[in-house]
């Protein structure tokens, strides 16, 4: 029986080496990652979300993509938040360049954002609307000048009815990132 279950620990050792890029071999694993396969997207104007995307990405592995409108958001402050400003008020949906062609694929899709006027900004409207996610699990994640998650939680939950949305972060704070993975059952 040892060796049976000597042989079961090291083949699960490897399935979550190919899962995870950080995973340490001498960990066993029986995170519901497993075989489950992992789109990251992210919207980011100034970069912050994008660090805590390329962070998630490098913790869970599968893929990573940019949600990029087709119209760039204007690079001074105030003017990104005239421009989103009025996005939010007329329930824009600005045009992506982005196209996810095999999101039938994914099992788990981790969606992060900037809160942008206490919700998400609408190319994530677009984002999820683009897309059948039925069935699927949705991880939302932000970052924010102190606006929490919750803020967003609504939009999210209404932007995909029919998805296993998990505990949102707001990962304003880099070392929050791998104890909420470990906490979804992600790590
Ligand atoms: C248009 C706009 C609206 C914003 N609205 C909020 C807000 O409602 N609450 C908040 O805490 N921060 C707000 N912020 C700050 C951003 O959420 C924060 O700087 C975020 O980390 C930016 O992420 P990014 O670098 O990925 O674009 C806003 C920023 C912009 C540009």
């Amino acid at each position: 029986a040892n060796s049976a279950s000597s042989q079961k620990q090291a083949a699960e050792t490897v399935t979550d080496k190919a899962n995870s890029a950080s995973a340490k071999t001498s960990e066993v694993k029986t995170a519901n990652t497993k075989g489950k396969k992992i789109l990251v997207a992210y919207f980011s104007q100034s970069g912050n979300t994008r660090r805590a995307a390329e962070q998630i990405h490098k913790l869970v592995g599968g893929d990573i993509v940019e949600v990029k409108t087709v119209t760039p958001y204007p690079t001074g402050y105030n003017e990104c938040v005239e421009v989103a400003k009025k996005e939010k008020e007329t329930n824009a949906r600005p045009e992506l360049s982005t196209k996810v062609d095999n999101m039938a694929s994914y099992d788990v899709i981790f969606v992060g954002y900037p809160i942008w006027w206490h919700t998400a900004p609408m190319p994530i409207y677009t984002f999820l609307e683009s897309y059948n996610l039925s069935g699927k699990t949705v991880i939302p994640f932000c970052t924010s000048g102190g606006s929490d998650i919750s803020e967003s939680m609504d939009a999210i939950k209404s932007l995909c009815p029919n998805s296993n949305i998990l505990e949102g972060l707001t990962a304003n704070d880099a070392n929050k990132i791998e104890p909420w993975l470990t906490r979804i059952g992600m790590r």
